[in-house]
């Protein structure tokens, strides 16, 4: 049976779920777990013998090893005697910035972290370098396990031209102004649903970088790079930030969960303005490929139209292209943790595919 090596960093809300679903995998290649760290602990065996899947949470929290540096984790990868593939779970911009020497060193990636796409050009040119050796899939990425970045791609690869990508592309903003915006009348609290939306696992660890718009902002700057756009950076555009002015200096999530009550009105006034108008509020990414213009923004929709009767963490994305004048339409939950461990075990398994032995 052909095998391959996995490496995971990660354990969180995605992570745990990809542990799962890959001990349950049904697929032809055989997937050995050879490392599993999270940020302060690592279980891997140096002759690269498999760690037990089903016993992976007991064993990570009773070792005493601390993870490897990335050096040595490259290091320990490249020797590795079976095709490797690495699965960053995190949302580390560091191990994202090592991504090309990964890559180079023949390590393959597979990731929902979108730090690495979606930081500086130099990095995704480096990350999608003809040189490297390695695989890097990042299906989930954006719109969580949506197939969108795959069929993106390989537009793009067979000829047609993208000239327009709009949507709602925060299952947490998603979420939450389904809930708090709409098209009945109701009384909820912005900042009571801000904390739902983090308890159900759709914001990032930390859920400031979703309500600043940085999540959309990273997600617009993968989707406009895939389509020909040369994004500098996630900053190098107009993004809407929702967090209060008197909020943006806080030092934690926490204080900023604490103190998001007392900014309540804030939002009220732009949801009763909009609700008079008969409208409901939502959070929307746009890329305009023809004028080269990108931009993240809070918009006001009539009740009639398909975003505002959008439910839970549903994401939606418009793909206009010269072969669909008539966009190509891609919704579902676009955040979560067995939609999103879907999405990166759909990658290794693509990887596998082409690597095992
Ligand atoms: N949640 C979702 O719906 C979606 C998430 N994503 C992406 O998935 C990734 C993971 O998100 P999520 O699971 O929610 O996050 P969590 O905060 O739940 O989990 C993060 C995990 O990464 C570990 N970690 C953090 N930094 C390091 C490090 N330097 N070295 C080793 N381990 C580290 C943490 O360990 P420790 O606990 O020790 O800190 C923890 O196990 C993010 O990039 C996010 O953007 C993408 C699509 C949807
Ligand atoms: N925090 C993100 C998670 C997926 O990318 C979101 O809410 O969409
Ligand atoms: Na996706």
């Amino acid at each position: 049976m052909k095998s391959v090596n996995v490496a995971v960093i990660g354990a969180g809300v995605v992570g745990s779920a990809f542990l799962q679903q890959l001990a349950g995998a049904k697929s032809a290649i055989k997937y050995n777990l050879i490392y599993l760290s999270t940020s302060r602990k690592a279980v891997y065996n140096k002759d690269y013998s498999p760690i037990e899947l089903a016993k992976w949470s007991q064993l990570l929290q009773s070792t005493a090893s601390a993870p490897l540096s990335v050096e040595d984790l490259v290091n320990y990868l490249r020797k590795s005697p079976l095709p490797a593939i690495l699965v960053d779970n995190t949302s580390n911009e560091t191990l994202a910035k090592s991504y090309p020497l990964f890559l180079k060193n023949g390590i393959s990636v597979a990731t929902p972290n979108k730090k690495a796409f979606s930081s500086s050009l130099s990095l995704w040119n480096d990350i999608f370098s003809s040189e490297n050796i390695g695989l890097c899939y990042h299906e989930a990425s954006v719109g969580a396990g949506l197939p969108l970045i795959s069929p993106l791609k390989e537009m793009v690869a067979t000829g047609d031209e993208v000239e327009k990508i709009e949507g709602i592309l925060s299952g947490t903003l998603s979420y939450i102004f389904n809930e708090y915006s709409t098209i009945s009348p109701n009384t909820s609290k912005f900042s009571d649903i801000v904390k739902v939306a983090k308890e159900l696992g759709y914001t990032e660890p930390d859920p400031r970088d979703d309500l600043n718009g940085l999540d959309v902002a990273r997600k617009v700057t993968i989707l406009a790079r895939i389509a020909g756009l040369q994004i500098e950076s996630p900053t190098s555009f107009p993004v809407q930030s929702l967090i209060p002015k008197q909020l943006e200096t806080v030092q934690s999530a926490d204080e900023y969960l604490q103190k998001l009550p007392e900014f309540d009105h804030e939002m009220e006034k732009l949801k009763s303005e909009a609700a008079s108008e008969g409208k409901v509020l939502r959070f929307i990414g746009k890329v305009d490929v023809i004028n080269k213009k990108t931009s993240v923004e809070i918009a006001k929709y009539d009740a009639s139209h398909p975003f505002a009767s959008l439910k839970g963490s549903d994401n939606v994305i418009s793909i206009q292209t010269k072969r669909y004048p008539n966009p190509l339409i891609i919704q579902g939950a676009g955040a979560g943790a067995e939609v999103t461990a879907m999405g990166v075990l759909g990658d290794v398994i693509k990887i596998a595919e082409r690597i095992a032995a």
